[in-house]
């Protein structure tokens, strides 16, 4: 019996030789939507020990995890070594690093982990190595560098992003702005607030039934690709995840190729070893995590700057405030006093649902 990853295989090679046009765009969607389904057939955990991060999680610390993917021996265990002061070891030989080792650093108040990951391999979104298991627990932070060695070629920042495609994965992008409502009957409705130039209704009309979805509106407002499309029917499976390639070992080369790979966006060049460039990869951390500190003001007191509550990016209403710190608090919550950037008036009133900004202050008046 043909296992997924052969049935996966067969379908790639026949998109391979497929021509997109007209006439075959109908083909095509349907062999995106089957690839995309037996994708997830490989991710879903199994007696195998697919998915689910099983052997490598590890009790998550901190207001946010940062998780660390390379192929072996790019430096991953050195970066974390240099960052958190936790000894993970490194040497020459590849696979080095065997499980997760989490090292965690304070930087501007908020506390984040560092997760040190095994290497990965090409295939192992296919279940080649352990691969599947060590991009699951990536899969499950708030950012990923991925770590690249300069000295080998520039296309493994391509193959280390497909693997974490592969996955579910999707990097420095937010969700496609495509709202598919399913009805009881009438077919399917397409609309489009924009040109598509990627995608035509043939497509969308075979991957809408490769899913089994004979009735919906679909409306479409982005340029979008099939992909886009079934992004948002298997929305569950995916996770939109901030990237910064961390290009480690420029100790190596000349200042005329450093400046080659400052043309990579959300790169950053460093050195691991040495200690170079860090506070830039640190910097770019803080402005893709998007953490909100919120300080606390006592009633008639000085609000409390050492210990800010930290936030994570859209989970960063009064209410998530409240619950960061006690469930109790919410039973007795009357409103809040807030000053900083979320508010118009310093030192509003606000309800449950306001939305903190980093940096904003706050009392909380009980019943
Ligand atoms: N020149 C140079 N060598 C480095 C740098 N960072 C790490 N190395 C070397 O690269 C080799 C691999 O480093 P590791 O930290 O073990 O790499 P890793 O990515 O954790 O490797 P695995 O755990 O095997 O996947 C070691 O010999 C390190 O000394 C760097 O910034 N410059
Ligand atoms: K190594
Ligand atoms: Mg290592």
């Amino acid at each position: 019996m043909a296992t997924t990853v052969d049935k996966i295989k067969d379908i790639e090679a026949e998109m391979a030789k497929t021509q997109k046009n007209k006439a075959t765009s109908f083909h095509l969607g349907q062999l995106k939507a089957k690839l995309a389904k037996l994708r997830k057939e490989l991710l879903t955990p199994s007696s195998s020990g697919g998915g689910g991060g099983a052997g490598f999680d590890v009790a998550r610390t901190g207001a946010a995890s940062v998780g660390f993917i390379g192929f072996p021996s790019v430096g991953k265990s050195t970066l974390l070594t240099k960052l958190t002061g936790v000894h993970s070891e490194a040497a020459s030989y590849e696979f080095t690093t065997l499980t997760t080792i989490p090292g965690q650093i304070t930087y501007r108040g908020a506390a984040i982990q560092m997760l040190d990951l095994p290497g990965i391999i090409q295939g192992a979104k296919d279940g080649k190595g352990r691969g599947r298991q060590v991009i699951a627990v990536a899969k499950s932070c708030q950012l990923i560098f991925i770590v690249l060695d300069v000295n080998k070629p520039l296309t493994d920042k391509r193959v280390i992003e497909n693997e974490l495609e592969g996955f579910g994965i999707r990097i420095n992008k937010s969700p496609p702005n495509i709202k598919i409502t399913k009805k009881d009957k009438g077919g399917l409705n397409i609309t489009s607030t924009v040109p598509l130039t990627h995608i035509d209704h043939d497509e969308i009309k075979a991957v809408m039934a490769e899913y089994r979805i004979l009735s919906a509106d679909i409306a479409i407002r982005c340029d979008a690709t099939v992909d886009d499309l079934i992004d948002i029917i298997e929305a569950k499976s995916r996770s939109y995840i901030p990237v910064i390639y961390a290009l480690n070992k420029i100790d190596s080369i000349s200042i005329e190729e450093l400046d080659l790979l400052y043309r990579i966006p959300n790169a950053c060049p460093i050195s691991s070893e040495h200690g170079w460039n860090i506070d830039e990869l640190l910097e770019m951390m803080w402005d893709k995590l998007q953490l909100k500190r919120v300080y606390t003001k006592p009633k008639g007191r000085l609000p409390d700057y050492e210990a800010p509550v930290v936030l994570k990016d859209g989970r960063n209403t009064v209410e998530d405030f409240c619950n960061s710190i006690h469930k109790s608090i919410l039973e007795q919550f009357k409103h809040a006093i807030v000053w900083g950037r979320s508010v118009k008036h310093q030192g509003q009133l606000c309800g449950l649902n306001h939305v903190l900004e980093d940096e904003d202050i706050i009392t909380i008046v009980k019943k």
